[in-house]
This record gives C-alpha cells, sequence and structure tokens, in this order.
C-alpha cells in the first residue's frame, strides 16, 4: 500500500519490541537537514519512548546520504556492540540525473554494509519528488519516516536475537 493512502507511522505500534537490551547508532545526513532533523528526532524519540537507553544510542552526522553507508560501515567496525544502525537522509529530485545515483548508491550501500556486518542497517531515506513529499513523510501528514525506521530497527535487533 503506498504511502499516499496511509500514514505509515501507524503500523505495528502494538508489537514494537522493548529495547532495553539494544545499543542502536544513528547516522544523519546534514543534506537537507530540517527535512532530516525531523526524521531523527522522531526516531530518537521513538527509540527512547521504547525502552532504549539515552547512552545505548550513538547519533553522528555526515555531509549526505550518499556517505551514509560508509558511516554505517565504520560505526559497526569501531562498535562491535552496536545492534541495528539507522540511517536517515533526504534526497530530493533536481534537474539532473544526481538524484538517481544518490539513491541507488545509498540503497545499494546500506544493503551491503548490513550483510557484511550481519546487523541491521536500516534504509531511513526519504526519495521525493520534491521538499513538500519529504515535509509529509518527516512528521507531517503521512507521518515520520524517523519513527519507523526506528521501529524496523527494533524488530531487527530482536530478530536477531530469536534466530
Ligand atoms: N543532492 C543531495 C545530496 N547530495 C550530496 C551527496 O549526498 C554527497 O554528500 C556528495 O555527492 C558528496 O559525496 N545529498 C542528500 O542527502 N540529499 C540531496 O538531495
Ligand atoms: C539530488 C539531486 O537531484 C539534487 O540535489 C541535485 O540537483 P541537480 O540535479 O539539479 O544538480
Amino acid at each position: 500500500m503506498a504511502t499516499q493512502l496511509k500514514n505509515l507511522s501507524d503500523f505495528s505500534h502494538t508489537t514494537i519490541p522493548n529495547g532495553s537490551p539494544y545499543k542502536i547508532a544513528i547516522a544523519v545526513a546534514e543534506w537537507n537537514a530540517e527535512i532530516t532533523g525531523a526524521l531523527y528526532n522522531g526516531a530518537l524519540k521513538t527509540l527512547t519512548d521504547n525502552g532504549v537507553a539515552e547512552e545505548n544510542i550513538t547519533s553522528i552526522a555526515v555531509p549526505g546520504t550518499f556517505e551514509l553507508s560508509s558511516a554505517a560501515d565504520m560505526l559497526l567496525q569501531k562498535h562491535k556492540n552496536l545492534d541495528a544502525v539507522i540511517c536517515l537522509g533526504c534526497v530530493i529530485q533536481g534537474e539532473t540525473r544526481h538524484f538517481d545515483f544518490i539513491c541507488d548508491a545509498v540503497a545499494n550501500g546500506i544493503t551491503q554494509v548490513s550483510v557484511k556486518h550481519s546487523k541491521p542497517v536500516i534504509f531511513g531515506v526519504l526519495t521525493t519528488n520534491d521538499q513538500q513529499q519529504a515535509i509529509d513523510r518527516a512528521g507531517g501528514k503521512h507521518g515520520n519516516k524517523g519513527d519507523e525506521a526506528a521501529i524496523t530497527a527494533l524488530k531487527m535487533a530482536e530478530l536477531a536475537t530469536t534466530i
């Protein structure tokens, strides 16, 4: 179902795992900072609301969305006890093909880092046609994708302990 039809931040809230056992990192892109700041605030609140201790959350900033996968790799390399990394960014379509290269690179990069480390690396990246679509998904009428990324991190962290 498309986001247009639903506020996805409401999904599965009844089954969010208790986050108290987990250590989570958040990497956030500085590009489109108003949007990524809102994603970050949503993710942070969702983690702490669900029991993740503040001292168990590591936050770092990177210049742009393109840098998120290498940042996630560095975090997982350095902090072996992390249970998940949440990557937050916002790429807005411009006039050229730049958008496609960044989106492809970050989606593939995050997948590769996740598989390399066998750890959840969450794709909390907005890839929108315009600024309004981004606003709508960063605490606007379609919810906050930062919340969803945090819930996904908790679900995947729990899955890793049960598999
Ligand atoms: N245009 C957007 C960018 N561009 C910057 C790249 O992410 C990257 O930092 C640069 O190419 C250097 O490697 N980043 C975004 O997050 N959002 C954009 O819309
Ligand atoms: C990611 C983009 O498409 C954008 O920020 C770059 O803009 P442009 O393609 O107009 O150079």
